[in-house]
């Protein structure tokens, strides 16, 4: 039954033109103090009061554009968590969003969790056509495997996405804007993207601790004994203790994915707004035996919003994508698949649907056979 508006408990005033950072919509409030039900808030991925889904809108009666939906944060509320008027909140987010035509935004509603998203994207090495038009969303909270024959440019993808390369051809867009260059171009794009080399990709003359608190060290005004003791928690995370003054050569393999993840999820607590985190994962699990994988599969899924790490906290990663060959990695660590194959995304869908597809490419993979349409 649809609430009534005595069962609203507290009624925020709504700013016209206010958009939800989350989401990039915006309200425009119709000159009265709206009323919303505590029910229909939640916290966004920002730790931002989160919008009302239009569907619940309909179901309070609360009117506003149509494609639109509303932040249920009050303009205090901002003010409070940000420190900053809450219309320039809007335009620390979003510089060109302009305030009378941000209900008309052309953003689907349904769209409003994307985290990242590839259009049509094209790649070249040389004369190598590598990526042929690879398109896909990864929203919030996702747990995504990419997956596809060796070569097909999983690897590249990534690093296309964490904006290490540039595509040759298509949009990259991050939280709805478009990536114009490299990461080390661009300032904020309100998210971060972290990205675990296979290889851990660890500086082998330094110790653990410089390489997990290496971007803290060279980017943020956080003290040395802060740092400090933010690696310890971050390594604590990923179940590692009293390894800080070890030097890579004296760590295993499993042990130097685990200081990669330790340094990909450390967090500078000196920055105002912290934003989601997407992790990237190029082959986690490659060279490991099966329980190793099985740790660092778990590992993965602790530190995503929808685990709990070491420490049983809940984890901070928004959602990951994993590109992995491994079958128990498809099946323990991720939740939705995409695959790619000849540089453009083939099938997309649950590990479930993964077992059970006729698609004859996907299923050759998923059985490994020899007979089929992928030849080597
Ligand atoms: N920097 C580069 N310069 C030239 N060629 C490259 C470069 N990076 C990747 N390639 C080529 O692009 C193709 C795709 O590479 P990528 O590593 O993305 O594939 P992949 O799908 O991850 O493969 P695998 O499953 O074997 O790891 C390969 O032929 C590779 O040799």
């Amino acid at each position: 039954m649809a609430p009534s508006p005595s069962d609203l408990r507290f009624s925020p005033q709504l700013s016209p033109g206010l958009v939800c950072s989350t989401h990039k919509d915006a309200f425009h409030s119709l000159g009265q103090p709206q009323m919303f039900s505590p029910d229909t808030v939640s916290n966004c991925h920002m730790g931002r009061p989160r919008c009302l889904r239009e569907d619940m809108s309909r179901q309070l009666n609360i009117h506003y554009h149509h494609s639109a939906c509303a932040c249920s944060a009050s303009p205090t509320n901002l003010t409070t968590r940000h420190e900053s008027p809450a219309s320039s909140l809007m335009y620390e987010h979003y510089p060109n969003w302009d305030t009378r035509n941000a209900a008309l935004s052309t953003v689907p509603d349904d769209d409003s969790d994307v985290l990242i998203e590839c259009r049509n994207v094209h790649k070249y090495f040389g004369e190598k056509h590598i990526l042929r038009g690879a398109s896909f969303k990864i929203r919030y909270g996702e747990a995504v495997g990419i997956i596809g024959p060796s070569g097909t440019g999983k690897s590249t993808i990534l690093r296309i996405m964490a904006g290490l390369i540039s595509p040759d051809k298509g949009e990259v867009y991050i939280c709805g804007k478009r990536r114009k260059g490299l990461i080390s171009d661009e300032g904020t794009l309100g998210l971060r993207i972290g990205l675990v080399f296979q290889s851990a990709a660890l500086f082998d003359s330094l110790t653990v601790e410089e390489n997990v608190g290496f971007m803290l060290y060279e980017h943020s005004s956080l003290s040395k004994e802060r740092i400090s003791e933010l690696v310890t928690e971050s390594l604590a995370a990923v179940g590692l203790k009293g390894v800080e003054n070890r030097f890579p050569s004296e760590l295993s393999g499993g042990m130097k994915k685990r200081v990669a993840l330790a340094r990909a999820i450390i967090s500078d607590e000196s920055q105002e707004v912290r934003e989601p985190e997407v992790v990237m994962y190029d082959e986690p699990t490659a060279g490991l035996d099966p329980i190793a994988s099985t740790v660092v599969e778990d590992l993965i899924r602790s530190v995503h919003i929808k685990g709990r790490d070491a420490r049983d906290k809940p984890g901070q990663i928004a959602s990951y994508i994993v590109v992995t060959h491994q079958h128990s990695t498809i099946r323990r660590a991720v939740d939705r698949l995409l695959f790619l194959h000849e540089g453009r995304i083939l099938w997309e869908g649950t590990t479930a649907e993964f077992d059970t597809t006729t698609d004859p490419i996907v299923r050759q993979f998923v059985d490994g056979s020899l007979k089929g349409p992928i030849k080597y």
